[in-house]
């Protein structure tokens, strides 16, 4: 309910200040109910601000458990803010009592339990599609150039550790619990946490007593192995924090951010030689870009990057 009526707020409130997002218009139009915006049935999309785009997980009554029409959501989501030029930042949440619980279990029975083949060949064929579907539900995210601000209240639960390890910047609000459950489900996390995990928190011992026991972990611990940079008190304050980090992204160069998302990734996966490598050869086009002079500019005039106007990316 808390989250209907703020996205009400929202939307009474910055009416003047929305815009277009190309794909969604009419959808965005449909969504006063504070429900998935359609085409969307488990996601909603909002733009509570100027080159700010806010997606929340929306099934509050199944506590966002992640059903199979999610999985394909999630991908549609991502493609068109990535190619949403008005789109230079994202904050992604969850709405109802927590941010989710994870793969819906009840949907689980299709895909997984009852996979389709004659022969063992064909089902584990068809189990690997099934399988990479999934993982590139998440890896959407880090393929979009666009910032993504992850913001998780209550719990986050299997899928859900998948989901914000791909994401760029990490809040939680005090109550927030974490938990690599899959093995609890008899199953190895096979969407994105153990290949993502490692390389957000540095301690392997940690992610392995993690995805190994499937303890729940706290915001306190949360906060202090790195896994998120800031805890808030509660979701209203969390939303408002995920979105003045957003504002501050979206009011820089989207040529300098994209790049530096891009770069930062690239750099995750490779030595520094070749992060270098790359960087440099990525920069001999985008040093080229005329947001370099207009922020060199706003720079030696003591003004912040936000007064200056950059052409859409
Ligand atoms: C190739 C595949 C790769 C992906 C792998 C992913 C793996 C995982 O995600 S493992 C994690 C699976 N999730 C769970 O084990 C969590 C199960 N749920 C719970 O423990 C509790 O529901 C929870 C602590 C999240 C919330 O408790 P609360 O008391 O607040 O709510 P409930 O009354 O239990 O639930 C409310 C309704 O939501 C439905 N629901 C909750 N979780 C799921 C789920 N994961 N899948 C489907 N449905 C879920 C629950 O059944 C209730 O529905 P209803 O009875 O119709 O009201």
């Amino acid at each position: 309910m808390n989250c209907i009526v703020r996205s009400a707020l929202g939307r009474l409130l910055f009416a003047d200040r929305g815009r277009l997002f190309p794909t969604l218009s009419a959808a965005r139009a449909m969504s006063s109910s504070g429900g998935p915006t359609p085409p969307f049935t488990t996601l909603s999309v909002t733009h509570p601000d100027h080159h700010i785009t806010h997606v929340e997980l929306h099934r509050p009554e199944k506590r966002n458990a992640m059903n199979k029409a999610y999985w394909s959501e999630m991908v549609d989501c991502f493609n068109q803010i990535a190619e949403d030029s008005e789109c230079r930042a994202v904050v992604f949440s969850g709405a109802g009592k927590m941010f989710t619980a994870g793969i819906d279990l009840m949907d689980i029975a299709g895909d997984l339990l009852q996979p389709q083949g004659d022969d063992s060949a064909r089902i584990a064929w068809y189990l690997r599609a099934v399988v990479s579907k999934y993982q590139n539900t998440f890896s959407v995210i880090e393929k979009c150039p666009k910032p993504v601000v992850v913001a998780v209240h209550g719990a986050c639960i299997g899928a859900g550790v998948d989901l914000i390890t791909a994401c760029d910047i990490r809040l939680c609000t005090q109550d927030a619990w974490f938990q690599v459950k899959e093995v609890d489900i008899g199953l190895a996390a096979d969407v994105g946490t153990l290949q993502r995990l490692p390389k957000v928190i540095g301690s392997r011992s940690l992610v392995n007593e993690l995805a190994l026991t499937a303890r729940k972990m706290y915001s306190d611990e949360a906060k202090s192995c790195g896994l998120v940079s800031r805890v808030f008190p509660d979701k209203d304050s969390m939303i408002a924090g995920a979105l003045e980090i957003a504002s501050e992204i979206a009011g820089r160069s989207p040529v300098a951010v994209q790049g530096t998302k891009i770069n930062l990734l690239y750099s995750r996966d490779h030595s520094v030689t070749d992060g270098l490598d790359y960087m440099a050869t990525w920069n001999m086009s985008m040093l080229q870009t005329q947001d370099l002079m207009k922020s060199a500019q706003a720079a030696l005039e003591k003004k912040s990057p936000k007064d200056v106007t950059f052409s859409k990316l």
